[in-house]
């Protein structure tokens, strides 16, 4: 036994659990410099854990391990595109955590790095929960509110354009987060200092929309947002990033960073998991704000709200984690403690482009695509390149009363530049990947637009 101020020797290794090695020596050098620095036994133990670890890394796999892939590919682009995809994966199948994985008809690459997962891809992870597998857009989402009353849409778009608000920063008016998620973020050790309502009911910008149409079965009005976490999810990507690269530098170092994970049954990982849950909440309460705001500036009653996330991880039966960036969730239960809120339903929404229809679908339970669904109709080449091959500016769509909140259409934006929605639904069907229950016809939508256009980084000139 070491006594409190003796020197540390490899009997005490060898009682604190350790299997003698070649490497003792350099274990009990490195144990006496912290017990003369000060240190206690715990941290000693722990620092001489990680050195055990790093010297024998989690190795990567030689061979990436099978993966579905429910895309199909008609012209040069979409070939060019599946091609991307696929090597992407391939070597994201690899990584040592990941059991399986499946990519959904509007795969598209998501970075340059080679094994990041693509938009539209699928993994189910053991004891691992990779931030980079999520994105730092942690819990985007899609979210419906259908209305009593058969309000007039432009009136709905006039009342929301009021209301919402789009862009980078905060609202002038802020709306304050719910007390019991301000309180949430408060006691969890990755969101403490996080302030939950700085952008709260707020929507960001990019491809983040609100959405006005009317149901195919009731002729309901509805209105249907899309955005995530905002700040509060941003800053929590990056800390659990952070965190994972710390972790897998000591357990795995081959592993890319990018490529990080924290370990799910560790302090770190379970902080991180309740982290992701909380956020989840604050997001989806800040849809409802919105919509809420709406209903009663317009004086009417909502009648049913539900919606559904396609940027998170979700723990299933089989103690995996199912990491989704760009699916939509397409299993019974997906929304976790029903009991706990009892708004949630089975239905997701899959928006597709401004002037097509919201597809509403129930579970399509094909396990060979991990039971999800694509979250959109997807891009076959990027918002930048889309915007040289279209360089003069496009029609918004016939018929669409398309509004940007800055005043200056976002062009990258319009339904050109998406993949053909027809061929995404036609996939959905022949993979049976979700069953389409009802559509929402598009009346019209607001999005940021192209708030960017004057900013001295794409000019190039001081404002
Ligand atoms: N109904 C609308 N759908 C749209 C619009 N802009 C994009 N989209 C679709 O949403 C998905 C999801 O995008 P992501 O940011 O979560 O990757 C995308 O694939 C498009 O199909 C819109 O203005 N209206
Ligand atoms: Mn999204």
């Amino acid at each position: 036994m070491t006594t409190e101020h003796g020197a540390i020797t490899g009997a005490d290794l060898i009682a604190w659990g350790f299997k003698p090695s070649r490497r003792f020596g350099d274990l009990i050098a490195a144990a006496n410099a912290m017990r003369n620095a000060g240190d206690d036994d715990g941290a000693i133990q722990a620092h001489l854990a990680s050195l055990e670890t790093a010297a024998a890394p989690i190795p990567i796999r030689t061979n990436a391990i099978p993966f579905g892939v429910f895309l199909d590919a008609d012209d040069e682009a979409e070939q060019a595109n599946r091609a991307a995809v696929i090597a992407h994966m391939d070597a994201l199948m690899r990584v040592p955590t990941i059991k399986a994985g499946a990519v959904m008809p509007d795969a598209c690459p998501s970075g340059v790095s080679p094994g990041t997962i693509p938009v539209g891809g699928v993994v189910a992870c053991e004891d691992a929960i990779h931030p980079g597998f999520h994105s730092s857009d942690i819990c985007c989402s899609v979210a419906i509110t259908t209305l009593k009353r058969h309000d007039d849409p432009k009136r709905v778009l006039d009342v929301a354009q009021q209301l919402t608000h789009f862009g980078p920063g905060r609202r002038k008016d802020i709306v304050p987060a719910p007390r019991d998620i301000a309180a949430a973020f408060a006691a969890n050790p990755f969101l403490r200092d996080i302030d939950p309502d700085a952008q709260f009911a707020t929507q960001g910008d990019g491809n983040h929309f609100l959405f006005v149409g009317t149901l195919g079965k009731t002729s309901e009005r509805a209105i249907v947002t899309h955005h995530g976490s905002r700040g509060p999810g941003a800053m929590l990507y990056k800390r659990g990033m952070a965190a994972a690269k710390r972790h897998t530098g000591i357990v795995a170092h081959r592993v890319p960073e990018h490529q990080s994970w924290l370990k799910a049954d560790s302090d770190a990982g379970r902080s991180y998991w309740e982290a992701l849950q909380i956020v989840r909440r604050w997001t989806k309460a800040s849809h409802f704000a919105i919509h809420e705001m709406i209903a009663r500036a317009l004086g009417n009653r909502i009648e049913d709200q539900f919606w559904n996330e396609h940027n998170f991880v979700f723990q299933r039966a089989d103690g995996l984690y199912y990491h989704a960036k760009g699916a939509t969730p397409s299993f019974r239960g997906w929304w976790g403690d029903g009991a706990s809120d009892q708004r949630d339903t089975e239905l997701t929404l899959i928006p597709m482009n401004m002037a097509a229809p919201i597809l509403i679908c129930a579970p399509g339970d094909n396990a060979e695509a991990l039971d999800f669904a694509p979250h959109g109709a997807g891009r076959n080449i990027g918002r930048k390149a889309f915007m040289r091959g279209n360089p003069d500016a496009l029609a918004p769509p016939p018929g669409i009363d398309l509004r940007s909140y800055c005043g200056r259409l976002d062009p990258s934006e319009l339904p050109a530049a998406y993949k053909d929605h027809r061929a995404v639904i036609r996939q959905i069907e022949a993979f049976k990947l979700a069953r389409v229950v009802d559509r929402i016809e598009p009346h019209g939508c607001i999005m940021a637009g192209d708030w960017e256009a004057d900013a001295p980084w794409r000019t190039g000139k001081p404002r």
